[in-house]
């Protein structure tokens, strides 16, 4: 995740639209420090778990399809999360890697009874397709397989991903520099990570590498302590909810500096704590902080990435 940290460090030390404000980090570190809070992964109760490889395609197909909720007031992550879950109680074959290569969009619609198009609908089904194909020519049709030789490294499996799975590359280019986020990919591996809590598939020896995951989510919250600041012309634009262009420099501003910030954040914690922090752990509570929050403004970016 190297590439991760260190392009988006460029980004936030070359930033012309969001900075990091280190005294909003120093205070929301200095309450943070004596209780960091914990959140459970699937608080809301909504995954599919049932601690083997049929939970690891559920979790890749979830993470395959884990976009760009907003455009549509409704509809938002519990929806897909549930529905997939659903979907599979009803028929434990629902993601074999040969039924993934021929849903269309009213069948996607149907399987997550989701009464009208889904946004980016056709790129939903697109990325379902491609991970069915990718699945069924190199991993014998298992997400599982995929996992299991990453020899528990988090950084391997998400290099594999973004390897295999063209929809899954995450990246930018930014003032002539090439930049990745690779938000669908970390998470995955969090969500392994969270789901078998640390064991089995979840076991990763290196989860400490992974950074937070850059969606649009995180970056309003960050805003809302103080840690982010933004351009008088890029708070306008999200206030009046006007969309943010993919690619521009604006947004890539917001989730470089939302992952470049949590690891300042992280640093921080890790010293005066004293103890190890990771930023997955980060991401989730400052996710789970946005999400409950009515009045969360957020950035609108059509975007097949977060
Ligand atoms: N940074 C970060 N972004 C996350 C998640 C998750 C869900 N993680 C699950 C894993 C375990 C937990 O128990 C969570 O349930 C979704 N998102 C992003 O949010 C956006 C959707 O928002 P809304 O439109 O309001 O549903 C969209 O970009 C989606 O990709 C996270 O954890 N971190």
């Amino acid at each position: 995740m190297e590439e991760v940290r260190g392009s988006s460090a460029w980004v936030a030390h070359n930033s012309s639209h969001v900075t990091i404000d280190s005294s909003g980090i120093e205070k929301v570190v200095e309450k943070m420090k004596e209780s960091i809070p914990k959140v459970e992964w699937d608080y809301e109760g909504i995954h599919y778990f049932d601690n083997g490889p049929l939970t690891v395609q559920y979790l890749f197909v979830l993470d395959a399809l884990n976009f760009c909720f907003w455009p549509d007031k409704d509809l938002n992550y519990d929806h897909l999360a549930k529905g997939l879950k659903d979907a599979l109680l009803n028929d434990n074959s629902a993601f074999d890697a040969d039924r993934l290569q021929k849903y269309t969009g009213p069948q996607l619609r149907e399987l997550l009874k989701w009464p009208r198009p889904l946004p980016l609908e056709e790129e939903r089904v697109r990325l379902l397709h491609e991970v069915g194909f990718e699945l069924e020519r190199s991993f014998e049709g298992k997400a599982s397989k995929l996992v299991e030789s990453c020899g528990k490294s988090a950084v391997k499996l998400v290099a594999l991903v973004t390897r295999h799975f063209p929809g899954f590359r995450d990246h930018s280019v930014y003032k002539g520099h090439q930049v990745f986020l690779y938000k669908r990919a970390q998470i995955f591996a969090a969500d392994l990570w969270g789901a078998f809590k640390g064991q089995g598939y979840g076991e990763f020896n290196d989860i400490g590498s992974i950074t937070m995951f850059a969606d649009y989510i995180v970056p309003a919250v960050l805003q809302q302590l103080g840690v982010l600041k933004y351009s008088s012309t890029l708070a306008n634009a999200i206030q009046a909810s006007s969309e943010i262009g993919a690619g521009t420099e604006e947004e890539v501003e917001l989730r470089a500096c939302s992952i470049y910030a949590v690891e300042k954040m992280r640093e921080l914690l890790s010293i005066k704590s004293g103890k190890q922090v990771l930023s997955v752990e980060l991401d989730l509570w400052l996710w789970s902080v946005g999400v409950q929050c009515q009045s969360l403004q957020h950035h609108r970016t059509l975007s097949i990435y977060y």
